[in-house]
């Protein structure tokens, strides 16, 4: 992505507010310069005691003049600000869209206070690109070239000192301010990512910051970043502060020599003395209008360097997904069928690790199959779903849903067909409704309590509150709660890990009962630890360190006496299965 490429075509869709800003902008500049010089000329003027109607014809103009000003720098205003709040929104909506498929290989890489920080802070700063880079310069080259012909009627000299203004206010004040900011660029951005991610570590972290003595060292290192973005943001605005300063010196300057040159006119008779004052008023004027430039190319800097952050973010994660965000692949999953499952020789590694995770991974979840995912923890289990819910895409090797490759599946609606559970499912503060109700709002009040039943929950109510990240449930609760959003769900394809590891056996086995009641004509893999409970399955595939070892039916599997024999003593050992708890 070009560092303005989002920015460039969202600007496009704006462009009728765009030209109408422009236009008031220009309007308000030309206003505004034959607003002062009328003034200039009328102080000048009566001093020779013209007759009334001169004297009412120019203080007419003046007063309509000051109305035109007012009332173009409102449209512009309105148009500019219309367009910038039009701009950001779509910029968000544009870099969501973006975003959305690469998340995993963005939290893989960045952390999600510096994500926050692009983007909220990074997006709102483009909007100074349009505010102070884009359109500024047009208006104030077609007035300042407007108000030196309009100057040249009277003197070429005076004219000619008026474009050197200009140049040196365009070109000379703002490489000076550049200079100075060459050494804090991207400075306050970096240090707003920094403490962005320490205050989001914080409060991720509290408790066991809290517990374990760090919560002091962080707060320490939370101040230290606070402090360094004030530095930052405190040395930026000198530089701003600096650049109209110099600015201003100019203008004045200019305006002097307007003086002392209109003076020198007027002694040798080139000039008449009225036009004195008129034209020392259009110089003030005219510069006030360009001060904007001073200021220019820091903005332009700070808005490419947040362009150049946020193409960065993409650039980062595509590397980790199986192609560009851009080409989003069309193929569909088939509605109202279930859906098979082909892994073929697959293998994976998460870009930035040396370690493989899966090695030639080669399975077959037949469509209405049930299968179960069981190995030591790390082995790859969760992997496999991920890849099968593309979230990341195989380093070598195939995956093939319903009979398309999974890299031509659109992922959205894969996602839309699939009911997932996973470990650490994220609850959002709002009512038990809301955190049910995340995909289908249509479904009725008995629908959600039916569901809720059916997982065991029969005493949560709807209206109940659920805090941020589901603070105030239980691990077992939250499980729950993930499945019952599932069961409401109406994929043919369920991916579950460890649905039920936090549950007693009496409601994991309830809990188990409703969910495979529910998917029985559908495709069902589930990662678990406990092997209690998967005679039912169809296939048990155990993987340990990355490789399928064995797969199997439950008999089939006792029987060879391999690994997951070996696993199914040892659970036996430990805590007794279920089954023989039970009898
Ligand atoms: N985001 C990640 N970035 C890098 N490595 C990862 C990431 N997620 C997992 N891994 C590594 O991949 C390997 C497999 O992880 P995975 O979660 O698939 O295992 P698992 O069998 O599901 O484990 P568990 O039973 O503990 O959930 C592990 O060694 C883990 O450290």
């Amino acid at each position: 992505m070009s560092e303005f490429s989002l920015f460039f075509r969202a600007m496009l869709k704006e462009r009728k507010d765009i030209l109408l800003s422009i236009l008031g902008g220009f309007l308000a500049g030309i206003a505004g310069v034959v607003l002062f010089s009328a003034s200039g000329y009328l102080i000048a003027k009566t001093v020779f005691v013209p007759p009334l109607y001169t004297l009412i014809l120019l203080t007419s103009l003046v007063k309509i003049l000051g109305l035109v000003r007012a009332a173009s720098r409102y449209g512009e205003r309105l148009f500019s600000h219309r367009a910038t709040f039009s701009l950001l929104s779509r910029l968000r909506t544009d870099f969501f869209a973006r975003l959305v498929p690469l998340a995993p290989g963005i939290l893989n890489r960045k952390r999600s206070g510096d994500l926050l920080a692009r983007i909220v802070g990074d997006i709102e700063s483009l909007q100074f690109y349009f505010l102070r880079v884009a359109y500024p310069p047009i208006i104030v080259v077609s007035v300042f070239l407007a108000t030196v012909l309009f100057a040249s009627f009277f003197s070429i000299w005076i004219a000619l000192l008026l474009m050197l203004g200009m140049l040196i206010t365009a070109f000379a004040v703002p490489a000076f301010v550049r200079i100075g900011q060459h050494k804090t660029d991207g400075r306050v951005r970096r240090q707003r990512a920094a403490l962005s991610s320490e205050t989001t570590e914080l409060l991720y972290g509290f408790i066991d910051l809290k517990v374990y003595g760090r919560l002091q060292q962080c707060e320490q290192a939370l101040l230290a970043a606070s402090g360094e973005l004030t530095e930052a943001q405190q040395s930026d605005a000198l530089h701003l502060l600096r650049g109209q300063s110099l600015h201003s010196f100019v203008t004045f300057f200019v305006s002097w020599g307007v003086l002392v040159l209109g003076a020198f006119l007027i002694a040798n008779g080139s000039m008449a003395g009225v036009f004195l004052a008129m034209l020392i008023m259009a110089s003030m004027t005219v510069f006030d209008e360009s001060a904007a430039l001073a200021t220019l190319p820091a903005y332009k800097r700070d808005s490419a360097f947040a362009a150049n952050r946020l193409g960065e973010t993409f650039a980062a994660a595509e590397s980790n997904t199986d192609g560009k965000a851009d080409s989003k692949p069309a193929a569909k999953l088939e509605r109202d069928a279930a859906v098979s499952v082909e892994l073929d020789n697959v293998h994976f590694r998460y870009a930035e690790d040396w370690r493989p995770v899966l090695s030639g991974v080669s399975l077959q979840f037949e469509a209405g199959s049930k299968t179960a995912i069981v190995g030591p923890s790390g082995s790859g289990k969760t992997s496999i779903l991920e890849l099968i819910l593309k979230l990341h895409a195989p380093t070598e090797g195939r995956i093939v849903l319903n009979g398309t490759p999974i890299g031509e599946l659109d992922a959205e609606d894969l996602w839309s067909r699939t009911n997932v559970v996973l470990q650490a499912g994220h609850f959002f503060r709002g009512t038990v409704r809301d955190n049910l109700l995340l995909e289908d709002d249509s479904r009725s009040e008995q629908e959600l309590l039916n569901v809720l039943e059916q997982v065991n929950l029969p005493g949560k109510r709807l209206d109940d509150l659920i805090l941020e990240k589901g603070e105030n449930l239980s691990d077992g609760e939250k499980q729950r709660l993930a499945i019952a959003r599932a069961l409401l769900k109406s994929g043919r394809l369920w991916l579950l890990d460890e649905p039920t590891s936090s549950l007693d056996y009496v409601t994991e086995r309830r809990v188990l009962e409703a969910m495979l009641e529910r998917a029985k004509d559908d495709t069902l893999v589930m990662v678990c630890h406990r092997l209690a409970g998967l005679e039912r399955m169809d296939q048990i595939v155990v993987v340990d360190r990355g490789v399928i070892v064995e797969t199997g039916t439950y008999d089939q599997l006792m029987q060879i006496r391999g690994y997951f024999y070996e696993m199914k003593q040892i659970e036996r050992q430990m805590i007794g299965s279920f089954d023989d708890a039970e009898a």
